[in-house]
């Protein structure tokens, strides 16, 4: 049996998938693989381990009908056309769970480094500009006690809050599409519609998956509806956000800060405007990387690389979830 994977894999991973007596090959090198190869691979091979988010679609999906299945190597699916891949009988698996710390860290390094405009006065070092301190200058904003708004309280949103809540003992609103009742009971997190998550929150703080519903729901018409002291973190998808939007959200005023661990596009242009901003700071989409956690996903993919290709019940499937 062969495996092929779109990245190098941790080493977790790749020794359960060669314990298993699956052949690996690996795309080793640091640029995307091509599509036309990426078909040629998926010829040869028995299952794909998909690293990144390269668009899955219909028309490749239609030349690699013959896999046993697509393991993601992410929580996230939004790149997979999961309609498709459920027609054509084309199993998709991810890794759920193991990823929620890490991530939901992400996110809680952004709040604190925009309430404290830790990037910018990073930058300000490098370039020699330390400067003389008044007690008015380089001033933040406090986190403690204030609200957090989480949009997706699912495994990561519910991290996030615990988080919060432990070390600031921030007050949790959330809107989801379903209420999460152990959260409300656990963190005594109080449901609000989407506007009111917008127009309470002084931290609000994105963990949605990407969808139809989802994209794009952070834009001018939601900025204008939050508090001109909010912070806006988007650890889930760039896509969720209008870039533009929280540009102009930001120079007017709007809002105070924001943090990203996701943008749109991904990478993010080093002359981009909001990388000039003291309230904002900006990671490369980092949410899941640490050492045990990638490790912890390998194994994961490679578990439902090994049990698709031994005939048995995959333990993360998605495709149920298109019809969601
Ligand atoms: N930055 C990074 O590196 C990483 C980013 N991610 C992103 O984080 C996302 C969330 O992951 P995870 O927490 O594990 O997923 P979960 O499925 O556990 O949580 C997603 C939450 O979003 C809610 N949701 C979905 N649609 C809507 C909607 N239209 N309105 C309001 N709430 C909605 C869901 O609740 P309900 O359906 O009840 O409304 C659910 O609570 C992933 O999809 C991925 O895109 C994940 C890992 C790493
Ligand atoms: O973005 C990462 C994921 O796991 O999804």
């Amino acid at each position: 049996m062969k495996v092929f994977t779109t990245r190098v894999i941790p080493e977790e991973g790749l020794a359960l998938l060669q314990r298993a007596g699956i052949t690996v090959t690996q795309w080793s090198d640091l640029t995307e693989i091509p599509a036309k190869e990426r078909i040629a691979k998926c010829k040869e091979s028995d299952a794909m381990l998909f690293a990144g988010g390269q668009k899955i679609d219909r028309a490749f999906m239609e030349q690699c009908r013959h896999l046993k299945v697509i393991s993601l190597l992410s929580v996230g699916y939004d790149n997979v056309d999961l309609k498709a891949a459920t027609e054509l009988g084309l199993q998709i698996t991810n890794t759920p769970g193991v990823l929620s710390n890490a991530t939901a860290d992400s996110a809680f390094l952004l709040m604190q480094a925009v309430a404290r405009k830790a990037f910018f006065h990073h930058k300000r070092i490098l370039k020699g500009e330390w400067g003389f301190s008044t007690p008015t200058a380089n001033l933040g904003v406090d986190i403690e006690g204030k609200t957090l708004g989480i949009w997706g309280l699912g495994n990561i949103g519910t991290v996030m809050a615990k988080r919060c809540r432990a070390a600031f003992g921030m007050k949790i609103i959330y809107n989801n599409r379903h209420r999460n009742e152990a959260a409300e009971k656990d963190l005594d997190a109080t449901f609000v519609s989407f506007d009111e998550l917008l127009q309470q929150s002084d931290v609000i703080s994105v963990h949605t998956s990407l969808t139809p519903d989802t994209k794009e729901k952070f834009n001018a018409a939601a900025f204008s509806k939050m508090k001109p002291s909010a912070i806006f973190i988007n650890a889930a998808r760039g896509g969720v956000h209008n870039e533009k939007d929280l540009i102009a959200a930001l120079q007017t005023g709007q809002i105070w800060g924001a943090g990203l661990d996701v943008t749109n596009p991904e990478p993010m242009n080093a002359d981009n405007p909001l990388l000039e901003m003291p309230t904002v700071a900006v990671l490369p989409h980092i949410g899941s990387a640490t050492i045990e956690t990638r490790n912890a996903m390998s194994r994961i993919a490679a578990a439902n690389v090994i049990a698709a290709l031994n005939g048995k019940p995959v333990p993360n499937p998605v495709n149920h979830l298109y019809s969601l």
